[in-house]
Order: structure tokens, then C-alpha cells, then sequence
């Protein structure tokens, strides 16, 4: 398991990747995201934590874009990356979702070869000139998601034969391959053993050297072992913000306090 991480979210953030500034989020009528502002920076692990349907995974989907693929889904507000707003008409989206990545709940490799769900976004990103250079992202996303070493023998067989957690691995090296910026995680862990879980947050806590990391869970300890900053949501609200340790044990708001300590949720 990745250790208490109290001396690294002391450290103040030197620079804020994404900023979102009254942000709703509606599926027809009925808001589920209610004028959300929040900050995400580079080198931190931010977690949403929340009782269930409280609009986490919503508000994730938002950073990029993902609910555009809801025809019922409509965001308000504004949403930057390095200050640019990721809603403008002029932004592309496929472009965005490669630098704002994704992992889900599930893993969902493409049933393809492990080399191929690898390099298929390099590809039509056209991030390598050749075969050699393409071999190379490849190794250096399996190596990052720390899979390499279990896999180089057998880039050839289908992504889909590995193990849960090789798969979510596997899943993180696919988006590391792009060369994103921002890694938003939707419970990434929530199906997988113990053991898979704590590969993947020791993942999650090196990787966060080079990305800024958005993780949803509803884990408190995963939230309180791989995050540096805590967001609280309720009922499509953002309760709380703040340093992963002060949301856990001196909250500011009674419905966080409720929560941390299973009232509800
Ligand atoms: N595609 C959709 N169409 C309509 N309503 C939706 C859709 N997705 C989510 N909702 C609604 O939006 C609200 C927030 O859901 P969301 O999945 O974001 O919550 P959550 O906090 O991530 O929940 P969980 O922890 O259970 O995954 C819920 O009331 C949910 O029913």
C-alpha cells in the first residue's frame, strides 16, 4: 500500500492544471452537479469521495468531455485546462481526451494484443514516426505502469487474457501512451482484489510525479493513502476541498464530518 502521504500533501501546489468554475451538470431536467469550483494540480492525487450517486462520476466526466457521449447530459460553467476552456467550440475533443486520460471501474482493454492496446493511440495520434519508435512508447507505458516485466514475453497475446489487475495496468499504460497531462481514474480498484489494489495505488502514487491525478473512490482509506487533496460531494454538491488529511480529521462541515464517520453513504 502506498504510505501516509501527509509530508507530500504539506507541499503546496505549484501549478494548477485544471480549473473548473460553476460547473452544473444536468441529464434533461434533473441537475446532478450543482455549481462546482474546483482546482486540480499538477503532481497531486485530488480523490471525490461522496455517498453513492452524489455526482462524482459525473463531475469526472465533465474534465473531459466524456459526457458529451450522453445525448441527455448538458455542463454549464467553465472548464480550463492550462487556462483554455475545454467546452469552447474550437476545442478537439479527441484531442483533449488524450491529454485529460481516462481509466474505468472496469477494465476494458480492447480485444486486441497487449503491443496493440498500447499502440494503437500513439498511432492515430501519430506520435511515432516508425516501428522502432512505436516499440519504444509501447515498453515505456508498460514500464511506467509498472507491467512491463510481467508481459514482455508475450506482447502478442490478447490484453484481454491478463489478469484483472494486469488489465487496469494495462488500461493505465494505454492512457499513459498519449502522453497525457491529467489521468481521471472511476474507481479503479473497485474491481479488484486486495492485492491488484495496492499495485495499483503504489501505481498511482509514482505516477503522480509526472500528471496531476483525479481519482473517483469509495474507499476513505484509498482516498486518505493515495490522495494529497480530498473533494467531498453531496447531493451534486461540493461539501468540501481541501487537504486530504483535514477533510479526514478536522473537517470543516458537519455533512463531511457525517460522512467520514459512516452516518451515511
Ligand atoms: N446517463 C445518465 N442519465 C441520467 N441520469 C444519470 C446518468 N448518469 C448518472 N445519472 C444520475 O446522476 C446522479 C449522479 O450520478 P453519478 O453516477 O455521477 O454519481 P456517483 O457519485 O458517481 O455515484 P456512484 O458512487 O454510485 O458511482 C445520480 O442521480 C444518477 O442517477
Amino acid at each position: 500500500m502506498a504510505q501516509s502521504n501527509a509530508s507530500a500533501e504539506a507541499i503546496e501546489p505549484t501549478e494548477r492544471k485544471m480549473r473548473a468554475k460553476g460547473v452544473s451538470v444536468y441529464y434533461g431536467d434533473k441537475k446532478a452537479i450543482d455549481n462546482v469550483d474546483i482546482d486540480v494540480y499538477q503532481e497531486f492525487v485530488t480523490a471525490f469521495i461522496g455517498p453513492s450517486g452524489c455526482g462524482k462520476s459525473t463531475f469526472l466526466r465533465a474534465l473531459n468531455r466524456m459526457n458529451d457521449t450522453i445525448p441527455s447530459a448538458r455542463v454549464t460553467g467553465t472548464i480550463e485546462l492550462d487556462g483554455d476552456d475545454i467546452y469552447a467550440s474550437g476545442m478537439d475533443v479527441v484531442q483533449l481526451r488524450a491529454r485529460v486520460g481516462m481509466v474505468f471501474q472496469k477494465p476494458n482493454p480492447f480485444p486486441k494484443s497487449i503491443y496493440d492496446n498500447i499502440a494503437y493511440g500513439p498511432k492515430i495520434h501519430g506520435l511515432a514516426e516508425g516501428k522502432a519508435e512505436l516499440d519504444a512508447i509501447v515498453e515505456k507505458s508498460l514500464r511506467r505502469a509498472g507491467l512491463w516485466e510481467e508481459v514482455k514475453d508475450r506482447l502478442q497475446d490478447s490484453g484481454t487474457a491478463l489478469s484483472g489487475g494486469q488489465q487496469q495496468r494495462l488500461c493505465i499504460a494505454r492512457a499513459i501512451a498519449v502522453d497525457p497531462e491529467v489521468i481521471l481514474m472511476d474507481e479503479p480498484c473497485s474491481a479488484l482484489d486486495p492485492i491488484a489494489t495496492a499495485k495499483i495505488e503504489e501505481l498511482i502514487d509514482d505516477l503522480r510525479g509526472n500528471y496531476a491525478i483525479v481519482i473517483v473512490t469509495h474507499s476513505m482509506q484509498q482516498a486518505a493513502r493515495v490522495s494529497q487533496r480530498t473533494a467531498f460531494f453531496h447531493l451534486g454538491n461540493l461539501v468540501e476541498y481541501g487537504h486530504t488529511s483535514d477533510i479526514f480529521t478536522n473537517p470543516t462541515q458537519q455533512r463531511t464530518q457525517d460522512y467520514i464517520t459512516g452516518r451515511y453513504g
